[in-house]
């Protein structure tokens, strides 16, 4: 079945539904818009049979994925600041579990999304402040000397992602009758609460370095307050393993020194944050946002059907 069949069928959707371990709590919320790439359509209203009666394929690719939803996204978005109706939701996990390529996979799919890439060319190349030809890549000198360079590089990570977060939607987003959403790959909670508390933890950034973190970005958070609230997160979850695997399939240079302990460290962070709870947090809201966990260590990526039962999976997870 195609995503754009199953996202019209999602506006009759008004009771519990159960879908593949996720379960949904009523909602009224008028129907995400798709499109299948290279033809965009808007959605009609049809009838729904949830996706868990689907017979034979579909069934068992649902098997394999394993997701979860601690609790249903708010219907109700910023209206404060000129994103009345878009939501905003980051996506979470793991060095090269594979968000970009679901945020792609996202973007190809829905014309009512906005995803917006992680900053990492920025950080490749930082100009000089006297020169243009000169440019420092500071991901580089991060991964070469953390001791030196992990505070330098959360300062720029930071503000790199705050940018992200206060930019408006375009207006096709403003003016859309679906429920549109910006999607941040990553976001200025993960540079905190995942990389730069596992910088401290390692020693690579000293607990001046920290404090003075910490204070700068609680008083940017709250002064930026509902501009840079989320309404939801999607955690991608793959064994650290298998990160590692694919970080050395995609070969970026930077990383050639990242090991396994590193990345079993991030995931513990993730799970500490997002799933056990047992970070501490210092914004209200943000220890209320609803998570949505996807295991994504299923190879999607050449899998129709897989990326179908993500994106409805997405869909409802939004549209509550
Ligand atoms: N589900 C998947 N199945 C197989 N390969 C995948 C899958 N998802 C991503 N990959 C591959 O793994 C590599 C890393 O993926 P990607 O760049 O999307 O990760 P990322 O989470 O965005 O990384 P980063 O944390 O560095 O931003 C890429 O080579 C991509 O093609
Ligand atoms: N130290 C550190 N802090 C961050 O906030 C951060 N965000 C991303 N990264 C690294 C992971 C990938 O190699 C690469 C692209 O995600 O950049 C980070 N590293």
């Amino acid at each position: 079945m195609s995503a754009l069949y199953r996202c019209v069928l999602l506006n009759r959707v008004s009771t519990c539904k159960k879908l593949s371990g996720l379960t949904f709590r009523n909602y009224k919320a008028a129907p995400p818009q798709w499109r299948t790439p290279g033809s965009y359509s808007r959605a009609g209203s049809t009838a729904i049979t949830p996706t868990t009666t689907q017979p034979g394929a579909m069934a068992n690719k649902a098997d394999k994925m394993s997701v979860s939803c601690s609790r249903c996204l708010s219907s109700q978005a910023s209206t404060q600041d000129g994103k009345a109706g878009v939501k905003r939701v980051s996506i979470e996990g793991n060095i090269a579990v594979g968000k970009s390529t679901f945020a792609r996979i996202l973007q190809s799919a829905c014309s009512d999304w906005e995803v917006m890439a992680e900053p990492v060319s920025k950080w490749q190349n930082i100009e000089s402040g006297t020169s243009k030809v000169c440019t420092f890549n500071l991901l580089q000198m991060m991964y070469q000397d953390p001791q030196r360079w992990s505070y330098t590089f959360q300062t720029y990570s930071c503000m790199s992602r705050l940018r992200t977060q206060l930019q408006p939607p375009p207006p096709c987003l403003l003016s859309s009758e679906g429920t549109p959403v910006q999607v941040y790959e990553r976001s200025v909670y993960s540079d905190r609460y995942i990389f730069a508390l596992n910088m401290f933890e390692l020693g690579c950034i000293n607990p001046t370095e920290w404090a003075v973190y910490q204070d700068w970005h609680s008083l940017l958070v709250e002064q930026f307050g509902h501009q840079v609230e989320l309404e939801g997160i999607i955690y991608l979850t793959a064994p650290p393993e298998k990160c590692m695997e694919r970080l050395e399939r995609r070969g970026r240079p930077e990383e050639k020194g990242v090991k396994l302990d590193y990345l079993n460290k991030l995931h513990v962070q993730h799970e500490r944050w997002l799933v056990e709870k047992s970070t501490e947090i210092h914004f209200e809201k943000l220890k209320q946002i609803p998570v949505l966990q996807l295991d994504a260590s299923v190879e999607f990526q050449s899998d129709p059907e897989v990326q179908d039962q993500f994106i409805t999976t997405v869909c409802l997870f939004i549209a509550l």
